[in-house]
């Protein structure tokens, strides 16, 4: 009995398993040469139609891609591939989704997310940090909610310079996160540059200086519904200023529209790192976040922070 028969028995099970014969599936063993990602291997045991006669009296068999020998040939990563390692796959491309709103995708790099988690974090731990917020109706927001430069109550939607329930003094907006929004704001004018060949950007998006920060954390069973960003300065929606969104965490369903309607909605998924900004035209689209994904932050970015199940996401706008 040869070596090769030694070890793998014909079964019916795996001929059911494979869809192919246990010659196809285990061909004898022989000199094996590499060919780039093919394999031939030679011997001098006929079993199948797929060997063919050479000119020294050999007998080899067919890997060209036509034949069913023929397995392109992947050799072993050492490393995660940066789906393991980020639990999910991205998903699009930083693209212009409609006049004056764009998404930039994995925008900002793992180590500034960290960054943006651990200020926000030490921030919300503080005077004026994070607590849920309420609507007038008494009902609560399904978030945890910060203001940074100065605060937005969703109660009366009105801007004031300090939070009218404990008097506190909103934190100012970091100037790492200010610097990451202009640069976002240049991104995304040459993308609209690139996709529309248009060269009168800051009509189709103006760039801005923000002064409020608004920070929610959502768990996993979080969400917003459907509304407009529609609390700012007349002098803010005349200009069309637009309000910039930095998502880090686990993923979310966004949903917008023009009509207060979120069944006929378009949806794309925020990933961590993933930048939305929506102005001129788009600066009163409805919005909601559907749902959070659960288990789609990535890995390194948790190990870090030691961030909880659930989303971060930081909006500014100039007010
Ligand atoms: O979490 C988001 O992506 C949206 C937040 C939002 O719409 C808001 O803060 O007004
Ligand atoms: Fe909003």
């Amino acid at each position: 009995m040869s070596l090769q028969n030694k070890h793998h028995q014909p079964s019916e099970w795996s001929r059911r398993f494979s869809g192919r014969s246990y010659e196809e599936e285990y061909p004898p063993l022989g000199a094996i040469t590499s060919l780039g990602r093919k394999m031939r291997i030679e011997t001098s045991t006929p079993s199948s139609e797929n060997y063919f006669d050479h000119e020294d009296g050999t007998k080899k068999l067919d890997f060209s891609e036509d034949s069913p020998y023929f397995e392109p040939f992947t050799p072993f990563d050492i490393c995660f591939s940066r789906k393991n390692y980020f639990n999910v796959e991205g998903t699009g491309h930083s693209s212009v989704l409609r006049p004056g709103m764009v998404v930039l995708k994995r925008y900002i790099n793992v180590r500034d997310q960290i960054q943006i988690v651990k200020t926000c974090q030490e921030l919300g731990k503080g005077p004026g940090g994070f607590y849920q917020p309420g609507y007038k109706s008494g009902a609560k927001l399904r978030l945890q909610m910060m203001c940074l430069g100065l605060n937005w109550d969703p109660e009366t939607r009105e801007y004031e310079e300090l939070r009218s329930f404990d008097g506190c003094e909103p934190p100012a907006i970091p100037g790492k996160f200010l610097r990451l929004v202009q640069r976002a704001i240049q991104d995304a004018h040459a993308l609209i540059e690139k996709d529309l060949i248009a060269n009168n950007v800051e009509e189709i998006l103006p760039a801005m200086s923000p002064d409020i920060c608004i920070v929610s954390f959502y768990n996993t069973r979080g969400r917003l519904g459907l509304h407009q960003d529609r609390d700012e300065t007349n002098y803010s929606f005349q200009k069309g200023l637009p309000v910039i969104s930095f998502s880090v965490g686990d993923s979310a369903e966004f949903l917008y529209s023009d009509e207060r309607d979120s069944e006929n909605a378009e949806k794309i998924v925020l990933e961590s790192g993933d930048v939305l900004i929506f102005g001129s035209e788009s600066r009163l689209v409805f919005h909601c976040v559907s749902r959070i994904i659960p288990n789609s932050a990535p890995v390194l970015l948790l190990e870090r922070t030691c961030l909880r199940p659930g989303r971060l996401n930081l909006t500014f706008r100039e007010y």
